[in-house]
């Protein structure tokens, strides 16, 4: 693995502007609390550990009132910007925040709110190994079970899991070809659920880096002490 030119600077776009519906919870996901901090200060305290980062950007909901309170929110390197519908127009918003101060060939990486046990190790590794690609690409994840596909609550096919990974965040791509992927699935009215998806779009290969499993995604209420758990294994690492 070649040396990464240091003089590149990087960004850091966290999508926290959604409601959680699969958590059922009265609050945003990303507020709930692990371990007595609430999951998107974990986040941000993770990718603060990343000197490299010139700046943390938060796409942050219209109703959220909680953000004031976080111990971050006051944090010099970190600013917000205003979320949108979709978690696409969450990260556009952040990245049009950034106009004028990003140049075209900054990277930015996209790290979910709700992945608070990412670790400092693998967001290095995803920038020692993409630094010098033309793209850039995701931390991901082979899968491991066999998959089915169903219809009406009948199996009707296993799928071939071969080439077949999980996408995981951060996603790494530089600020002018991922302002302008989003920006044209936006006016074609494509959602995409990753940035990946709407370089891949554009005919770009995104490269892939296998990431931790701990890596998880807070999305439904049983996450709560899987995380909890990874956390605390984490600080024996
Ligand atoms: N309009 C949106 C939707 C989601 N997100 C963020 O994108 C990340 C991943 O999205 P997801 O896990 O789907 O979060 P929610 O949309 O809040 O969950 P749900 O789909 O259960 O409502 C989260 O950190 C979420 O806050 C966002 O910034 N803006
Ligand atoms: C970006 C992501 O975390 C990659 O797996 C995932 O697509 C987010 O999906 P969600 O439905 O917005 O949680």
């Amino acid at each position: 693995m070649t040396d990464i030119d240091l003089n590149q600077r990087f960004w850091a776009v966290v999508p926290a502007a959604g409601v959680g519906k699969r958590m059922g919870a009265e609050v945003p996901k990303q507020y709930l609390e692990v371990l007595g901090k609430p999951v998107l200060q974990h986040t941000l305290e993770r990718l603060l550990q990343i000197d490299a980062f010139s700046g943390i950007v938060v796409a942050l909901g219209s109703e959220d009132a909680y953000w004031p309170e976080l111990a971050c929110a006051t944090h010099p390197k970190i600013r917000t910007a205003p979320g949108g519908k979709e978690r696409a127009d969450s990260v556009l918003s952040a990245l049009m925040s950034l106009e004028g101060t990003a140049a075209p060939d900054d990277w930015v990486l996209v790290h979910d709110a709700a992945r608070l046990c990412i670790t400092s190790g693998d967001i290095q590794k995803l920038i020692r190994t993409l630094g010098n690609d033309p793209v850039g690409g995701i931390l991901a994840l082979p899968v491991t079970d066999t998959l089915k596909g169903v219809e009406t609550g009948e199996i009707i096919e296993t799928i071939d899991r071969s080439r077949i990974w999980r996408a995981l965040t951060p996603q790494m791509f530089r600020f002018g070809m991922l302002k302008h992927a989003l920006i044209d699935a936006a006016e074609r009215k494509l959602v995409v659920t990753d940035e990946a998806s709407a370089l891949e779009l554009q005919g770009w290969r995104p490269k892939f880096v296998e990431g931790r499993p701990d890596n998880i995604k807070i999305t439904r209420p049983e996450d709560l002490s899987l995380a909890a758990f990874y956390l605390e294994r984490q600080c024996y690492e």
